[in-house]
């Protein structure tokens, strides 16, 4: 499809969705389901996922009347317009303003520079009507930072711009269908007028006499939106994680390659060690981030409650854990997807594998709702206030509990003197909180040697990410490890995931070896004994690699791949796939007389003279 097909497609796609929703009816849950399966992505998903939640969490009562209604039978549509041109990352540094004129009871919203411009939310650049927009309120001249306001931007008859709003798509984006069903929009005010009242004011207010009256509640509740999509991209993790290893396992148990004896049929690809090794980590990392994810879940329904009640205590742990998770979790799945297009050999990158298009629009989850460098960053931030109270009276809690037990952590050497040891979930969970903590403390010290700490965390970046990355690999560990010590129905199923478990373990001390071994965490005799012990788990897993697969339950449409077919069928598929090319429509393409003949007359003209 061009650009505008797969775009128009994608609205006929999300209406037909939306109609579904209502006539079933189908519950929220339901509803997020049939996204999924829509599969592509499209303005519903900032719609539901953060214009309406950006309402709920930081809108009055009044304003979430008033808004929530037409949100949620969408009469409205919105978007989350928070990214400019000029600043992603650091909200604090947008420029869109919002001044209070007491004249006239209204906020003047401009955009004062052209890196002011908003320009990336989904949904803004063609459909929606309305978004929440993220500008620095200022009131008699005083400037109190970014805030949220309900802006609606076109006109609700025939849909074009309100006067003072320029809007547009911001282009073509990676790949050739991928993230292009979005418009990802920029956006500029000129001086655009919006009632007071049009200010989320649920965390700070303007009054009618123009004065701020901020709240009592945390500011970095207006980034609550942010948390709630990190925690959903988590799970999301899994699910992409594992279609792509549903591809690359029922492949390699298809695929042959070397190994006839006498004629005989050759080794199926995935009896080579070196492609379980690659395969396995990842099959086992699906497994991970599913039960991550629902921890996860747990955390922010449980925060979420809190806060109703004004319990902020533990909004600093559940901002690093979505911001954390998602950081890992998306970056392990783009190299998943990436590296199970290779397992899959050259027709891994034909498109008809459905790898390609799985990473290019699986991959910006690595940018949007936060980079993840500057969101690792937020977690170490976490980590070195942790360590700094350590020995106050204050004891660590949450996914840093472990942080207490600090004097046994920092001096014990791991138990482990054979390899099935590495079996043992304690000794595994202690290898990666001794590990953990470790990296966390030798930051924490060498950052004590700079006499400006904000100089010395930006000497120390590369460092306090690794840090960072080794805190939440223990917390999907031992996530993990808890899920095995839970009910698990199914017969056999829980020394399945067991050995998963433990291949992700081990596999994560395998490629981060390095920092085990500096942290004094394992010996490198204790190192090899994990590395035999994987390669034992791998040889159990093997049996059972395309069950776990099959597992998913995701249909062959679903997967959308001629390579991860249910039956096998590969071979005589990729030849009718081919066959569908525009290009095969005709024996002798479209250029021959223009190009080719020409160019081989031209060598049998001179190879006669
Ligand atoms: C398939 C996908 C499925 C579903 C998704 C559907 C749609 C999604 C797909 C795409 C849509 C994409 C949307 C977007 O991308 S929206 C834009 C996202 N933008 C970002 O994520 C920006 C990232 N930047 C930030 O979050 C902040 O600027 C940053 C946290 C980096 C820094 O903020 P700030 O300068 O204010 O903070 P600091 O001075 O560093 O910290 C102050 C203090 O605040 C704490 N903090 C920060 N953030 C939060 C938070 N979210 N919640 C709670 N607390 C927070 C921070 O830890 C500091 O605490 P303390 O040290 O105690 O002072
Ligand atoms: C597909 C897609 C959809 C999006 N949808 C939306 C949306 O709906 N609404 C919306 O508002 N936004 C949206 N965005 C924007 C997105 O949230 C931002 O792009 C993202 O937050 C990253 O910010 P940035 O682009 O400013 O990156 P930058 O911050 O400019 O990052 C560039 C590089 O600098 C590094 N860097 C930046 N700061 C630091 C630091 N302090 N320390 C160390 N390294 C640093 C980063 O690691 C990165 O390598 C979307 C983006 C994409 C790609």
């Amino acid at each position: 499809m061009t650009r505008k097909e797969l775009f128009k497609n994608t609205l006929r796609k999300s209406v037909h969705a939306w109609k579904l929703i209502n006539e079933l009816p189908l519950s929220d849950d339901e509803s997020l389901m049939l996204r999924h399966f829509m599969d592509q992505p499209g303005f519903l998903d900032l719609h539901w996922r953060m214009f309406v939640p950006a309402i709920k969490g930081q809108g009055t009562e009044e304003q979430k009347q008033k808004w929530l209604p037409l949100a949620n039978k969408m009469q409205i549509i919105g978007c989350y317009a928070q990214t400019e041109l000029g600043h992603g990352s650091n909200v604090q540094g947008l420029e869109t303003t919002a001044t209070f004129d007491p004249q006239t009871d209204q906020f003047i919203l401009h955009s004062p520079t052209q890196t002011s411009s908003k320009w990336w939310p989904g949904g803004l650049g063609k459909v929606s009507t309305h978004a929440v927009i993220y500008a620095r309120l200022i009131t008699d001249g005083k400037d109190h930072g970014v805030h949220g306001f309900i802006v609606q931007l076109r006109n609700m008859d025939d849909h074009s711009p309100l006067p003072g709003i320029t809007i547009g798509d911001i282009g073509v984006k990676f790949g050739n269908g991928a993230y292009n069903s979005m418009d990802n929009g920029f956006l500029m005010f000129d001086k655009f007028c919006i009632p007071r009242d049009q200010m989320l004011m649920r965390l700070s207010k303007v009054t009618r006499e123009g004065k701020y009256v901020p709240s009592d509640v945390p500011r970095q509740l207006m980034y609550g939106t942010m948390v709630s999509v990190r925690q959903t991209i988590v799970s999301n993790a899994s699910i992409a994680m594992a279609r792509a290893v549903c591809i690359a396992t029922r492949y390699s148990a298809v695929r042959r390659q070397f190994g006839s004896q006498n004629g005989g049929i050759e080794t199926q690809v995935i009896d080579y060690k070196t492609q379980q090794n690659r395969l396995f980590p990842l099959l086992a990392s699906a497994y991970a981030f599913r039960f991550v994810g629902e921890w996860l879940k747990w955390l922010y329904t449980d925060v979420t409650q809190r806060l109703e009640a004004s319990d902020f205590a533990t909004l600093p742990e559940a901002h690093a854990c979505t911001a954390g998770l998602k950081s890992m979790t998306t970056s392990a799945t783009s190299d998943g997807i990436e590296e199970c297009r290779k397992l899959c050999g050259g027709h891994g990158y034909l498109w008809c594998s459905g790898l390609p298009e799985l990473f290019a629009v699986y991959v910006p989850a690595c940018t949007y709702e936060g980079d993840n460098v500057v969101l690792q960053l937020q977690v170490a931030r976490f980590l070195m206030k942790t360590v700094s109270q350590l020995g106050s009276g204050k004891a660590p809690a949450g996914t840093t509990a472990y942080m207490g037990r600090a004097k046994h952590l920092l001096q014990c050497r791991s138990s482990i003197r054979k390899a099935e040891d590495w079996l043992n979930p304690a000794m595994v969970l202690e290898t990666f909180e001794a590990r953990a903590l470790r990296m966390a403390v030798s930051c924490a010290n060498n950052l004590s040697k700079f006499e400006n700490q904000e100089q010395g965390f930006s000497e120390l970046l590369a460092d306090l990410v690794e840090a960072a990355i080794a805190h939440c690999q223990l917390i999907v560990v031992s996530k993990f490890i808890v899920k095995l010590e839970g009910e698990i129905k199914g017969k056999g199923v829980k020394n399945q995931l067991k050995n998963l478990c433990y291949i992700y373990a081990l596999h994560l001390i395998h490629k981060h070896l390095g920092d085990f071994l500096s942290t004094n965490s394992i010996t490198s005799e204790q190192a090899s004994l994990a590395n035999h012990q994987l390669r034992s788990l791998y040889t159990q897993v093997r049996p059972n690699a395309v069950a776990l697969v099959d597992a998913f339950d995701y249909t062959d449409h679903y997967l959308g791949s001629v390579l991860g077919r249910y039956d096998g069928n590969v071979y005589p598929k990729l030849f009718e796939e081919a066959l569908k090319d525009p290009l095969n429509d005709t024996v002798v393409p479209d250029g021959y007389h223009e190009y080719i003949r020409p160019l081989i007359k031209q060598h049998l003209r001179s190879a006669r003279l």
